[in-house]
């Protein structure tokens, strides 16, 4: 059976932040024909992996990997609040098969997620339960990380996994590119900021619209014309060139604090992308039928949109 990819960049200002110029055609241009990807590929399975921006999964027990057997989304800034439509039983063989390949990961019969899983979704299939789905949390936001390598080979497992299934299984690849919304750290954090990172479940309303218009807020700052967030977009389109041409292994040698100090603290977001195209290339080689890529400072993202999927035999 073959394999296919998408992967997305997120940003939850897409929804109350105007970008200057034709960013936001030429974005909707590049889902549409995402859409039309997936929709030709006729899934029956998506695999969603994707990061959690200190929602779904906090320091007070915070895994490298971890895949839903079940799953709730939060509804932060907009998107759907509610379950998704996990795939228990693929989402349980997922969790035995990369266990069984050397590859750690932690299982979560509740897991909550954010934007990171909830936007690509909608955006891809108009609903957060539209499609049977296996949701696969990559720690891309709360240091440490462990190598890059490391998430590349959970992506090899991932995919023989699903090789295994013989089904028709998309992989949805969300956030990235280069990109550094304000998020807080751990380190030096006053103690309510770090008592939120510890275990900040459940914030009141008034905390999450709080958190929301800050983030909201410094989008609107950039599209009002103050001096943008940093991104990189030779660093970004470098990296769309890796995967275009399969040189996957070019990732092992980056350390964490060259992806950072390139691409800012979020870039490590990326590793979901990386994940989906190795798991993609164990079904053998494969063709980027699509790519899009723009610097969006509005959005804080550094945008790309991919698509891929098995080579066909001539
Ligand atoms: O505030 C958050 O939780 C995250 C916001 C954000 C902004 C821009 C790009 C991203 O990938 C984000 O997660
Ligand atoms: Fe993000």
């Amino acid at each position: 059976m073959p394999l296919a990819v998408v992967t997305a960049s997120h940003s939850p200002l897409m929804r109350t932040v105007e970008p200057r110029g034709d960013a936001r055609t030429a974005v909707d241009a590049a889902f549409a024909q995402a859409r039309a990807f997936a929709a030709d590929f006729r899934p029956d399975l998506v695999v969603v992996v994707a990061p959690d921006h200190y929602n779904g999964m906090f320091y007070d027990l915070m895994p490298p990997f971890c895949v839903g057997t079940a799953a709730e989304a939060v509804g932060d800034y907009g998107t759907a609040r509610g379950p998704l439509a996990v795939d228990r039983e693929a989402a349980r063989h997922v969790v035995r098969e990369v266990l069984a390949a050397d590859i750690d990961l932690a299982m979560s019969e509740r897991m909550v997620v954010d934007h990171g899983f909830a936007q690509p979704l909608e955006l891809l299939f108009g609903a957060i339960d539209a499609v049977p789905a296996v949701p696969v949390f990559i720690n891309c936001v709360a240091v440490p990380f462990g190598p890059v390598r490391r998430t590349r080979r959970l992506g090899e497992a991932l995919g023989r996994a699903l090789l295994a299934l013989d089904r028709r299984v998309l992989l949805l690849g969300s956030g990235g590119l280069s990109h550094d919304p304000p998020l807080p750290t751990l380190e030096g954090a006053p103690p309510e900021v770090a008592a939120r990172l510890i275990a900040g479940r459940h914030p009141t309303p008034e905390e999450r619209a709080g958190r929301e218009a800050r983030v909201r807020d410094a989008g609107l700052a950039v599209a009002s014309g103050e001096p943008g967030p940093r991104l990189n977009p030779d660093w970004d389109r470098a990296f769309l060139d890796l995967l275009a041409e399969g040189r996957l292994t070019a990732a092992d040698t980056w350390t964490n604090t060259w992806i950072t100090a390139e691409a800012g603290n979020s870039a490590h977001e990326v590793r979901t992308w990386l994940a989906c195209y190795a798991a993609l290339a164990t079904a053998g080689p494969y063709a980027m039928r699509g790519s899009f890529y723009r610097p969006i400072p509005e959005w804080i993202a550094g945008f790309g949109i991919t698509t891929a999927e098995t080579r066909r035999n001539p």
